[in-house]
Parts: C-alpha cells; sequence; structure tokens
C-alpha cells in the first residue's frame, strides 16, 4: 500500500514537471520571439522590452518552481484534496484547474498551522520529500483522529521533516524554509503589511529567514502596490546580503532589492571603517541639528562695515552686510532646503545692487527724481545678473552644494560637537566614506535640496526636440496626403502649409508616446533613485542601526509599512538603539506591533548552553537564551595553546581534524590575528567579502553576524565584546571548538570540554 501511495505522488509529481516544463518552453520561446520582434520605432521598442521583462519575470518564477516543486498534499474532512507548491501551477483545460497552488495562497494555511487540536478542517497532512524530479519520501500526519484509514507513511514524529532540513549540511547561502515553516513563524510571515512590525528573537530562530519569506509573501499578496515600489531589504553588511541573496530568487521573486545602509546613497561607495566612538557620534540624532546649524554657517555675511566689493562696468558694487542680511532672511524665509533657496538669496543681492547702482548713476544732483526710467534699470539690473563677479560673490555667500562636499567639508572641520566628539569624527582629506557616513550624506541632501532646474531644463529642451521632430513628421505626412483628405478650411489663407493648433497637440501627444520609457525594473530604478519611496521595508539586524540611520529609512518609506527584525543581546554597534520604542517613537508613537520568535533552529542545546553563559557573566545573571530545537550529543570543546606562536597551527589542525564532508567550517577570529592565521590555513577565503560557499571561512565576529556553518573554531574569545562573542559563539548548526592562549573566563571554561 505504502508503495503504492509513492508511485501515485511521483506520477502527480513527474505530471506537473511536465506542465512546468510546457510552460517554460512557451514562456523562452515567448521572450525569443519578443526579443527577435522587429517593429521599427520606438513604440514597438518598447513594447518589446516590456513584454521581454514580463515574461523574463515569469521564467524566473517557473525556473524557481524547479526544485521542490510540490512538497506538500492537503487533504480535507469535506473531500478538498491540494498539493502544495513553491509556485502555483494550472493546467491546459479550459478552466485552468489549478494542479498545485501556491504557498502563500491562503487555502495552504493549514499546512502551516493546522494541529490534532485545532485541525483546521484536515484530515490529512502529506509532506512530500524530492530530490530533483523524483518523489524520496512521504510524512503523513492525520489530523482527524476519527480517520481509521492508513497510508502506511504515517510519522511517528512530525517533526522529522523539520530536523532533517535542520541537520543538513549547509552550503554557504541560506536556503528557503517553505516546507517546513513553523506555525509561530507562519504568523508573522502573514501579517498585515499595514505599519511597522517588529520580529524580536534569539540567535537561530529564523528572524532573517521569516523576514524573507515575509517579503515573499507580501509581493504574493499585495502584487499590484508592491512590485511597482519595489521592497528593500536592509542587511548588516554584503557578505550577509551575499548569503541570503538566493532565497527570494529560489521563491520566485525578483523585485526586491538588497542592501546595506552603505550602499543606500547612490554614487557613493561606503569602503571605509569608523572608530566605534565615531560610528557612535555620527549616528546620534543630534546629527541632524548638528548638520543644519553647519549648512546655516555657510549661508554667510560679510563682516559689518568690511563690504564685498565687486568691480563692475558702470562702477564698484557694493555688497555689505545689510544687504546680504536681507537677501538671506528672504531666502531662509522661503523654508526651502538650502539649494533651491539660493535662487531668492541671488535675486534679492542682484535687486538691492541694481538699485545702488541706478541711484548712483540716475542722481539728480539737483535733488529731482532718478534720471533712469525702468527700462534703464531693467538693463542694468541685466548687466549686474549676468555679471561673473556678482555671481562669484554670491556664490561665496549662498554656495551652491552637493551633499557629498559639504559633509566632506564638515568632516574635515567638524563645529557644533564638544571637542572630544569633534576630534573622533575628524578626518583627513580623501578618506573613504563609511557606512556611518551615508546617513550624513542623505540628511544633508534633504537639507539641500536637489537643485534640479538644470535637469528639467534638459528635459524641457529633450521635450521640444521630441515636439519639433514629431511635428517634421506631421509635416511628411501632411505633405503626402492625397488630395482628396486634404481639408481646404485647414489650410493657411496665404497658402502656406502651417500646423494647426490640433496639430500641433498631436505632435506633442506623439512625443510623449515617442519619449523613452524608463524599462528598468522597479528595484534597478529604486537602487538609482535616493528620493524612492519603497512599498515595504525589511531591515534584519535591525538593532545596529543608529538613530540617523532610522531618518534615512524612514524617508525611504513614507508610508510605513516595514518589518524590523532583531535581537537587542547581539547589539555590537556603539551607535546602535537599543530599544525599539526609542527608535520607532519618533515615526509612529506606540503604533507598532511586536511579536518574539522563542525557539533557535540552529543552534544545538550543547551549544547554546556554553554562549547563553556570556551574557549572563555581563550583567544579566538571569539570561536565558531561546530554546533550542534539538540536541546533537555533541559537547564543544576548548584547547588552551600556551604559547602564541603554536596558534595558527593549532588552529590549522583543529581545521583537519574536523570532519570533512558537504559542511562548512569557519574559523572566527578577532581581526588583528588574520594575518597570522590565513597562510597556515589551506584554501582559506577570507577578505572584505571571503566566498561563504568555500569550505573554509576565516571571519571576525562582526563578519560572522547572521550567518550559520557546520561547525565553528572561536580563536581567543577573550579578544572580544561581549555580544561579538555571543554572536560568534551561536553560528554554529553542528560543532563547536574553542582556540585560545589566555585563560578563557570561569563560566566558559566550565561549560567546555577541555581538548
Ligand atoms: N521553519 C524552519 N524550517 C527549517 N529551517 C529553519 C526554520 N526556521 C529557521 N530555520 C533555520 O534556522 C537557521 C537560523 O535562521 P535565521 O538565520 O533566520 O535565524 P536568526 O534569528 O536570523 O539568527 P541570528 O539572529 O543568530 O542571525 C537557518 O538555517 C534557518 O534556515
Amino acid at each position: 500500500m505504502s508503495t503504492e501511495e509513492l508511485r501515485e505522488e511521483q506520477q502527480f509529481v513527474s505530471g506537473l514537471y511536465a506542465r512546468l516544463d510546457a510552460l517554460r518552453e512557451e514562456a523562452e520561446s515567448a521572450v525569443r520571439a519578443s526579443l527577435e520582434q522587429v517593429g521599427n520605432g520606438l513604440q514597438a521598442r518598447l513594447e518589446r522590452d516590456v513584454l521581454v521583462a514580463e515574461r523574463s519575470g515569469l521564467l524566473a518564477a517557473l525556473d524557481a518552481g524547479e526544485n521542490g516543486l510540490c512538497f506538500g498534499r492537503l487533504v480535507f474532512r469535506d473531500g478538498r484534496d491540494h498539493h502544495i507548491g513553491r509556485i502555483g501551477i494550472r493546467a491546459s483545460d479550459a478552466e485552468r484547474t489549478p494542479l498545485v497552488l501556491d504557498w502563500r495562497a491562503e487555502v495552504a494555511r493549514p499546512f502551516y498551522l493546522a494541529t490534532g487540536h485545532t485541525p483546521m478542517g484536515l484530515r490529512r497532512r502529506r509532506h512530500i520529500s524530492t530530490e530533483g524530479r523524483e518523489v524520496t519520501g512521504l510524512h503523513d500526519e492525520i489530523l482527524d483522529l476519527s480517520d481509521t484509514t492508513r497510508t502506511g507513511h504515517e510519522g511517528a514524529d512530525a517533526d522529522e521533516v523539520l530536523l532533517a532540513a535542520l541537520n543538513s549540511a549547509r552550503t554557504g547561502r541560506m536556503q528557503d524554509i517553505v516546507q517546513t515553516i513553523q506555525a509561530e513563524q507562519d504568523r508573522i510571515i502573514r501579517a498585515p503589511h499595514q505599519g511597522v512590525l517588529v520580529v524580536e528573537g534569539g540567535p537561530g530562530t529564523g528572524k532573517t529567514v521569516v523576514a524573507l519569506h515575509r517579503a515573499a509573501y507580501l509581493l504574493y499578496a499585495h502584487r499590484e502596490h508592491l512590485a511597482k515600489r519595489a521592497v528593500l531589504i536592509v542587511g548588516p553588511n554584503p557578505a550577509f546580503l551575499g548569503y541570503i541573496s538566493d532565497v527570494l530568487p529560489a521563491l520566485g521573486e525578483t523585485g526586491v532589492l538588497l542592501a546595506s545602509l552603505g550602499e543606500l546613497f547612490p554614487g557613493i561607495t561606503a569602503t571605509g571603517t569608523d572608530t566605534p566612538a565615531a560610528a557612535e557620534v555620527k549616528g546620534r540624532a543630534e546629527m541632524a541639528d548638528v548638520l543644519e546649524r553647519a549648512l546655516e554657517d555657510r549661508q554667510r555675511l560679510p563682516e559689518p562695515g568690511a563690504p564685498v566689493v565687486i568691480a563692475h562696468d558702470d562702477g564698484d558694487l557694493i555688497l555689505d552686510w545689510e544687504i546680504a542680511y536681507e537677501a538671506r532672511a528672504a531666502a531662509r524665509e522661503t523654508r526651502l532646503p538650502h539649494n533651491l533657496a539660493r535662487p531668492t538669496f541671488a535675486f534679492h543681492v542682484i535687486d538691492a545692487l541694481t538699485q545702488q547702482l541706478a541711484e548712483r548713476i540716475g542722481h539728480d544732483p539737483y535733488g529731482g527724481p532718478n534720471f533712469l526710467g525702468p527700462d534703464d534699470i531693467a538693463q542694468l539690473g541685466k548687466g549686474i545678473a549676468t555679471s561673473a563677479e556678482v555671481h562669484a560673490a554670491i556664490e561665496e555667500l549662498w554656495p551652491t552644494l552637493t551633499p557629498e562636499q559639504f559633509v566632506t567639508d564638515y568632516l574635515e572641520e567638524p563645529v557644533h560637537l564638544p571637542d572630544a566628539d569633534a576630534a573622533a569624527v575628524r578626518r583627513a582629506p580623501g578618506a573613504a566614506w563609511t557606512p556611518a557616513d551615508v546617513p550624513l550624506l542623505d540628511e544633508s541632501a534633504e537639507l539641500l535640496g536637489k537643485d534640479d532646474s538644470a535637469a528639467l531644463a534638459r528635459a524641457e529642451a529633450e521635450r521640444q526636440r521630441q515636439v519639433a521632430y514629431a511635428q517634421g513628421v506631421l509635416d511628411v505626412s501632411y505633405a503626402s496626403r492625397t488630395y482628396e483628405f486634404e481639408d481646404k478650411e485647414e489650410s493657411d489663407p496665404d497658402g502656406s502649409e502651417v500646423l494647426l493648433a490640433h496639430d500641433i497637440i498631436d505632435a506633442e501627444r506623439m512625443a510623449e508616446r515617442h519619449e523613452e520609457a524608463d524599462h528598468r525594473s522597479a528595484a534597478e530604478r529604486a537602487a538609482a533613485d535616493r528620493t524612492w519611496a519603497f512599498g515595504h521595508i525589511v531591515v534584519d539586524e535591525a538593532q545596529e542601526l543608529s538613530a540617523m540611520a532610522w531618518r534615512l529609512l524612514m524617508r525611504r518609506c513614507p508610508t510605513r509599512s516595514m518589518t524590523l527584525v532583531g535581537d537587542p543581546a547581539q547589539t555590537a554597534e556603539a551607535g546602535g538603539v537599543g530599544s525599539w520604542a526609542d527608535i520607532l517613537a519618533p515615526y509612529v508613537e506606540d503604533r507598532w506591533e511586536f511579536t518574539r520568535l522563542g525557539v533557535n533552529y540552529r543552534t544545538p542545546a550543547e551549544i547554546m548552553a556554553v554562549a547563553a553563559e556570556v551574557p549572563r557573566a555581563a550583567g544579566r545573571p538571569a539570561f536565558e537564551p531561546p530554546r533550542s530545537v534539538r540536541a546533537t550529543g555533541v559537547e564543544p570543546w576548548a584547547r588552551r595553546v600556551p604559547d602564541f606562536g603554536d596558534l595558527a597551527a593549532e588552529v590549522a589542525k583543529a581545521v583537519a581534524d574536523s570532519p570533512a564532508g558537504e559542511g562548512r567550517l569557519a574559523v572566527i577570529a578577532p581581526r588583528t590575528l588574520h594575518a597570522t592565521l590565513a597562510p597556515a590555513l589551506d584554501g582559506v577565503t577570507a577578505g572584505e567579502e571571503p566566498d561563504l560557499t568555500r569550505p573554509v571561512v576565516l571571519l571576525d565576529p562582526r563578519q560572522a553576524k547572521g550567518l550559520e556553518f557546520d561547525t565553528v573554531l572561536v580563536i581567543e574569545p577573550t579578544h572580544y565584546e561581549t555580544s561579538d562573542l555571543y554572536v560568534a559563539l551561536t553560528r554554529p548548526t553542528q560543532r563547536l571548538g574553542v582556540l585560545h592562549t589566555e585563560p578563557l573566563p570561569e563560566p566558559l571554561a566550565r561549560r567546555l570540554t577541555p581538548r
């Protein structure tokens, strides 16, 4: 009976793959056909590009279906019977009957939520395990206990499939968990998308993976809105983003932008690093005011009694304190950003200087009215407005600034800060941008405003050019009209052929239709646009972001549709804002949802017992880590290396002694030891963005954030900050070893088996 069940499922799954192949073939040939389409003109090209983009998206989704296309089946008591898969697929019949349902569909929910206690109408739930296209196993759970039919695949342990997933060797890339999402995770994944949802949980509780599935779910449930606005996922560093980058494509989703904070100011690559003190100062909320005041300092006045004297053909112009003061007051009164208020400043200065000159030139020595008429004055004004010297003087007092220039100047000479803080952030000319500079740049861009008048003028000129071109096209068609179609009344009385009003409107419309549309995906456009408003933002390791970083992110999400995941116990950044309430109050007051994940799916119980000692020793004696879902029976160990000179060789030996196989091993060591350790480790990958798919990786504790490995060797733990050590110790999925030259703190030593 049981082989019969297996055979039937195999038949079904094979049929599904055949349908997937057919759909893929259809989509591929449609893309090919669209690419070959050699229509003339922009319209045809536009249509072709849109088609290709749409079908490529479809192809990506179909490709995503290849692995684990169908992984579940729900048999309801009322007779409904559905297969559940990574993507939904319909048959080719007229009704387009669903063959397999997308895991995100509402009917699929009992797959994740139903229990014997709350069966949600289910009779039986089946997990279908596959390797490639072959069905390798069935695991049935009977949820209707009155049902006596048995399939022969009933599992004694409902967690069998989950445990198999958790025990599997790591690949260096995060995998999706659609087959084994747990009920507490499902509730978070499908929570309503309006407002801010905070997900807190200890190490390994699935915060990251849940946040990614939530992004996939939201894109499915609100595709109309979110695909247009794109979803932003913010992670702690590029290596981490590389680690998670496969999950959404594996779920068929491409409308997502993954970025670390340092990548959120288009045109800037933040390759530098700050000292903790500098990052802390740069991240403070007060920096917004500090920058504002520093910018006000750039809106200068000449010293009273020491005016700017501008040589001019009609005599010297005196730009004194009063003129500049009035002009500055008028410009500030506009409440526009600095660069946008500048024309007001310039206008007032030019106006005042024109008056000055007019009074001097047209002055009647006998006390009569000024000799100059309005035209003469306008002429004078024109001369002043086009004088390079006048513009240089205006630029001196109210310079046009780019965010890059302004922040560079500021960091070279930090003002409005206590001396020690100024010293911490001061940087040498030409130093690289750091991630903590990015929120400063963004804040400055807001204060400065974008002077897009040049871009607008260019766009208008381009539009005019297109109109002229379209008009030319119309002229040609007008001239080539056959006589019968010509409407005499539309001809110009003098016989010349001019376009009439409606023709010109048509010309404009035609130009609009021909304008090069932006064919990039929403995610691509968002990446290049600082002012893009995302449909939803997911922030991982949210506890690390500074107040200034939050200001940046909130600007990118005016709807405040956000999922924030993090663990305050893992906060490493000096600028990190410890409490969710503190982070969120300025933006949403107390209108945010809080939820917690409490089960550790990564780290075995034996290792968690060691890791928990770290926060306990650091002043939180009652600290309780999340409960580990499994124990491995393998005790974590420690080895003291008495002589520092032997450390590299001992680490190499420990790497060589670790069980080889499919899995990945990480050596986590303070950055200062990397130069010593790397040469001893054969084929190791290290550096800023190590290749995590290689068998052995050398990382510093900060780089290890969010990652996981089958085996982890932690080197010299006494050199770590508390939270860094807690993070490092919670990275393994199977085995932990510690190598040290200095004695271990007692609680840690007690928990580790000496080797
Ligand atoms: N339902 C599940 N099924 C299978 N694996 C799961 C499930 N939930 C979590 N995991 C696995 O547990 C591991 C930890 O998940 P994840 O990295 O998302 O945790 P985290 O809370 O972000 O951890 P940390 O804060 O330590 O970085 C991952 O390998 C993830 O795939």
